[in-house]
């Protein structure tokens, strides 16, 4: 019902969107695939559960699932084990490198640094980036060649879902770029090892080929920052591609051409907040984009136009389509916009759906856009929905002396241990601050600034009410490498914000995080934990609680948190 003759997604779709919403219908069919879907965790595993009430809102998955990623990540300690495009794997590299955070560690130089993949990344590139090939014993069972090639040509167009679930800050954004990148080049090779010409020509064609999915415009920049450098980061075939790559007759043809070796040579394009749909168009006009990163609600905003035929056109022939932060795209408030710019990529070869915990209602929202729970390949890294063990969480009770049940006095003496304990020295210190309303925030820089003197310029404020450009603006101290002091004598930096910035954001080497407010799920304690101690960085987390807030099972957090409780 959902497929037209071709297999691909059918036009009623949208009255369906409807239906879906009133939670009456299935929204996409897919073709069978790998299963290795969760169930519910066994009683055993419930001891080790760090679970509260409605506070918890996290899935967990099944043991078998996590043992199956155990497996195919031990055996793993190099990125050149992994199937990756050669000149991908070069600039990918470049790019940790360059963003790698050298502060207070013995390294001398960045060359000395090995860089190794981390448990999401092997899980990753292992599973989506495998070739398409009809089993043989299938095309044995076809007989005749036509029928083999017709099976091997559905092979290669059938639609393949991949969920991956990893803790935050373990790599997931190369987890997922590092396959849907090789693809594309894979495809540029094909093409251009059966004719040069044929490649040019594609690469005239107005169309997309990938789509990255993020849900909000600080996340478009951040991953797009990524994919500039890397498409056209300067490689030195002799330096950067193995010697062993050549013995492939088809790496040594493609390779020969020297433009073909010195850079990805891909075109990224952002389309976000404030660009017109006439600057994607002009884009896609001039020459294919390779990839696309940009918000649900901009693609579904070319709805409305009136002054063009046929808007959606671009997107007939995407190949490629992740959704990161998928936890937050596929939940109520998002569905319909996601589902609707699903439906759009009538061509989809893979779809990888990405997020740093598996809350209840994703499972739910997932087995409805897809017909059947067989549909789709899980990756799930082991230490999902644990706290990094390299971060120690400290609970604070604004009850105690000298506070007396003030949450901010017990904010300011934090702030002041912090700014005075000796690490980080020789560099500004930054510390995120987390409220759970954004009408917080603004009163709390006041109160920093106004009553415990610290300096208008070292204090910042940001919401959902911010214009997007002043957030960019705001934020930058945050997300680049500390500044360094030169000699000055040590400096705090404070962002206050709100969940708005705990998702996903790739904050630059943060030691510590305070918690004025506790969460309200424990989707969200993930996410704002996850700000510090990234890609096994150390970090604190301050949790501030008073009398109102008081939970006693949060001052379990951190005795969980050390024995590697999950968190439910
Ligand atoms: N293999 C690696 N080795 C070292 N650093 C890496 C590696 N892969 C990625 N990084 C770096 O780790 C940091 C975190 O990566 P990334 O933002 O993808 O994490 P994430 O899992 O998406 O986090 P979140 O769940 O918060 O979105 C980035 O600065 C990235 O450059």
């Amino acid at each position: 019902m959902w497929r037209n003759s071709a297999g691909r997604l059918s036009r009623n779709f949208y009255q369906q969107c409807r239906l879906y919403s009133r939670g009456k219908k299935q929204l996409i069919a897919s073709k069978n695939s790998q299963r290795l879907d969760a169930k519910p965790t066994e009683k055993s595993d419930k001891s080790k559960l760090f679970a509260f009430g409605n506070f918890s809102a996290l899935k967990n998955p099944e043991k078998k699932q996590i043992e199956t990623s155990h497996a195919a990540i031990d055996k793993i300690v190099s990125f050149d084990s992994l199937r990756i495009f050669p000149t991908v794997r070069a600039a990918m590299m470049k790019e940790i490198k360059k963003g790698y955070n050298l502060k207070n560690t013995y390294v001398k130089s960045i060359d000395e640094v090995e860089i190794k993949p981390s448990p999401v990344q092997i899980a990753a590139i292992r599973k989506i980036n495998q070739p398409r090939r009809v089993a043989a014993k299938n095309l044995e069972k076809a007989g005749t060649d036509i029928l083999s090639e017709v099976m091997e040509e559905n092979e290669k167009r059938k639609l393949k879902i991949f969920t991956i679930a990893a803790e935050t800050g373990s790599g997931k954004t190369w987890a997922y770029l590092a396959p849907v990148l090789s693809m594309l080049k894979q495809d540029d090779m094909a093409l251009y090892n059966r004719s040069p010409a044929a490649l040019q020509e594609a690469q005239r064609s107005a169309s997309i080929r990938s789509v990255i999915l993020l849900p909000t415009h600080e996340l478009v920049d951040q991953v797009y920052d990524t994919l500039k450098y890397v498409a056209t980061a300067p490689l030195d075939s002799s330096v950067d591609i193995p010697k062993k790559v050549f013995a492939s007759k088809e790496f040594e043809s493609y390779f020969k051409d020297e433009a073909n070796a010195s850079s990805l040579n891909l075109n990224v394009f952002k389309w976000s907040v404030g660009d017109s749909p006439s600057k994607l168009f002009n884009k896609a006009d001039s020459r294919r984009i390779d990839v696309l990163i940009t918000t649900p609600g901009k693609i579904q905003s070319l709805k409305r136009l009136t002054n063009y035929e046929r808007p959606f056109k671009y997107f007939k022939f995407v190949d490629y389509c992740v959704v990161d932060e998928a936890d937050t795209l596929v939940n109520e408030s998002w569905f319909e916009e996601t589902a609707l710019t699903l439906q759009l990529f009538g061509k989809l070869k893979d779809l990888i759906l990405c997020s740093a915990t598996i809350p209840k209602e994703f499972e739910k929202a997932i087995q409805r856009l897809f017909t059947s729970k067989d549909s789709i390949i899980r990756i799930v890294t082991p230490q999902i929905h644990k706290i990094p063990k390299q971060i120690v969480v400290k609970v604070i009770d604004a009850e105690q002396s000298p506070f007396h049940g003030s949450k901010s006095r017990c904010l300011a003496q934090a702030l002041y241990a912090i700014h005075n304990d000796g690490t980080e020295s020789g560099f500004v210190k930054r510390v995120i601050v987390f409220v759970n309303e954004k009408k917080h925030v603004e009163p709390l820089v006041e109160t920093l600034v106004q009553k415990y003197h610290h300096k208008e310029e070292d204090v910042v404020g940001i919401s959902g009410s911010d214009d997007h450009r002043d957030r960019a603006e705001k934020i930058l101290p945050f997300v680049n490498p500390a500044a360094s002091l030169e000699g000055e004598a040590t400096k705090l930096k404070i962002l206050v914000t709100t969940d708005l910035l705990a998702r996903g954001l790739n904050f630059h080497s943060i030691k510590n995080v305070i918690l004025m407010d506790i969460p309200k799920t424990s989707i969200d304690l993930i996410h704002r934990i996850g700000r510090t101690g990234r890609m096994r960085q150390s970090g604190r987390v301050f949790v501030i609680i008073d009398k109102k807030s008081r939970k006693s099972w949060i001052k379990g957090l951190p005795r969980a948190i050390k024995a590697g409780a999950t968190l439910g």
